[in-house]
């Protein structure tokens, strides 16, 4: 199939410190569609314990990683374990890393089964991934708000609502001056697919 060579973009969601560029409708719906229903089934979700403050709590959300072999990746004590990429991961892949204008190593993968599940404030800036890394992030499936608070002046705040087949695309000094989150919403019932792709340097 032809693909479009320019896709309608928001340009920087964030007002200094970095750049985040939206691209609400980089998938059409029916690969959306049909994306969301081969990760669901092909990916191995499991739900993974984390540490907070050196106590042991089950993550509010299934998750996986798959990635180049024998590169290990690490987040929040927990060293997951990556699988070797799949034919649907490997498409949408090709399609970010076109657009990015940079190859990934891994990708992240986040299943909310509703609006019960979340990922609190973080930064994406492990040292593995350099000073200023391009995180690119897929949305499939239900509609979630994501929000990005100033790292140092935390009243300062962006969100936006991450819509099915979009792309954001963090990158510059972003993950060293904002955090970001996806939150709780008691209102949504239905699941959402999250993929981030990263570039580990070795
Ligand atoms: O689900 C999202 O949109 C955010 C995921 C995220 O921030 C991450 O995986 O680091
Ligand atoms: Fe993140």
């Amino acid at each position: 199939m032809q693909q479009k060579l320019f896709f309608d973009s928001v340009n920087n969601l964030i007002p200094f410190d970095g750049e985040a560029d939206y691209f609400p409708e980089f998938f059409t719906k029916e690969e959306s569609a049909r994306h969301f229903l081969d990760l669901r089934q092909k990916v191995i979700w499991k739900q993974e314990p984390i540490k907070i403050f050196g106590k042991e709590v089950m993550q509010p959300r299934l998750t996986a990683l798959y990635g180049n072999p024998d590169i290990p990746y690490g987040y929040s004590g927990i060293e997951m374990e990556s699988h070797e990429w799949i034919p649907v991961l490997q498409g949408i892949k090709n399609r970010v890393e076109d657009l990015a204008g940079q190859e990934f190593t891994h990708v992240l993968l986040n299943y909310y089964r509703d609006g019960q599940d979340s990922m609190g404030w973080h930064r994406d800036n492990e040292s593995v991934l350099g000073k200023n890394p391009v995180i690119a992030s897929v949305s499939f499936g239900e509609e979630r708000e994501f929000q990005f608070r100033h790292y140092e002046r935390k009243q300062i705040k962006r969100k936006i609502m991450l819509q099915n087949g979009s792309l954001l695309i963090m990158k510059g000094a972003t993950q060293h001056f904002w955090e970001h989150q996806l939150p709780k919403r008691k209102r949504v019932s239905r699941p959402r697919i999250n993929l981030t792709f990263r570039k580990i340097l070795t």
